[in-house]
């Protein structure tokens, strides 16, 4: 065997680390409940769960727009320009048109007029925006959400978190976007994205499975169906589905003591196996 094979490859480096993240909002029940994930750089992560399991919560915590009770998140930037970030609650102003929101934005990026309307052209082009005449008030959902992705990407940043951009859009937009999203990893831009659609995932090179506040597993999705032994993610989910979370809060714990595997899908087997 030739000898470069069988040398590890440096891991590629992380662009976004986040190490047992506790979150409670006032005293309600614990919502983040020591997520640990790491995001490599020029990857997309797929962070996948049901409604309520803390997504939008983790993004936010990552953006700065929430804080955490405990733990630690690790950006490689921390200049906010390098950020692009979609939130779920799309926060456009109604009674600006979409050429507004386009100069709103840009113009706090420092972009000049004529960059800010090529933008505009380039992501109607891509992603078929509205006239850009018309309110954002006037705009449907999936509209809404087309303009807000647009709006996110246009300052061309390094690190993206988009929270469910997909979510109300035809097929064939969704395919643009996640092909586009690739295209914007290959050049180097790395990217954390939610979605309920647990098959467009398969689209990430990481797909995170998370369920009331913890990640329950984490690998290529590739590795995932090879792991369990499914042929599509959503089973690899509903087997998932089956574990006690308690018990996977108390392996974290002991990771974050200080235990090390290899991969959080060897975590996960040794925690199936022990119950
Ligand atoms: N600002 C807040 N104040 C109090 N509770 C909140 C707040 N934001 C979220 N929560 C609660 O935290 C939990 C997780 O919400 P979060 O929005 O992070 O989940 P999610 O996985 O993104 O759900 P969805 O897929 O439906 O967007 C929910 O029980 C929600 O009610």
């Amino acid at each position: 065997m030739c000898r470069d094979a069988i040398q590890p490859h440096p891991p590629p480096l992380a662009s976004v680390e986040v190490r047992s993240a506790f979150k409670r909002y006032n005293k309600s029940a614990m919502v983040l409940k020591g997520v640990s994930l790491t995001v490599r750089r020029n990857t997309i992560y797929g962070l996948l769960g049901p409604s309520g399991c803390g997504k939008t919560t983790l993004l936010n915590c990552i953006v700065g727009r929430t804080k955490l009770d405990n733990g630690v998140i690790n950006l490689e930037s921390n200049v906010i320009d390098d950020i692009g970030y979609m939130p779920q609650d799309l926060c456009l102003d109604p009674l600006l048109s979409v050429e507004e929101i386009f100069f709103y934005f840009g113009t706090i990026f420092g972009r000049s007029r004529n960059e800010i309307i090529s933008r505009y052209k380039y992501f109607n082009a891509l992603f078929d925006l509205p006239e850009r005449k018309m309110l954002i008030n006037n705009l449907s959902g999936g509209q809404q959400r087309r303009v807000s992705l647009a709006v996110a990407l246009l300052h061309n940043p390094t690190l993206l978190i988009l929270d469910e951009p997909t979510v109300g859009l035809d097929p064939i937009l969704s395919e643009k976007i996640w092909l586009h999203l690739s295209d914007l990893s290959s050049e180097g831009k790395t990217i954390i994205i939610t979605t309920h659609y647990i098959e467009e995932a398969r689209r990430a090179h990481t797909v995170g499975m998370m369920r009331s506040g913890i990640i329950l597993s984490e690998d290529a999705p590739d590795n995932l169906l090879k792991c369990y032994g499914c042929s599509t993610l959503e089973d690899v989910f509903l087997k998932l589905c089956v574990i006690d979370t308690s018990k996977v809060i108390q392996v974290n714990n002991l990771f974050s003591s200080g235990l090390e595997l290899r991969s959080s899908t060897c975590k996960i087997y040794f925690l199936m196996l022990s119950t």
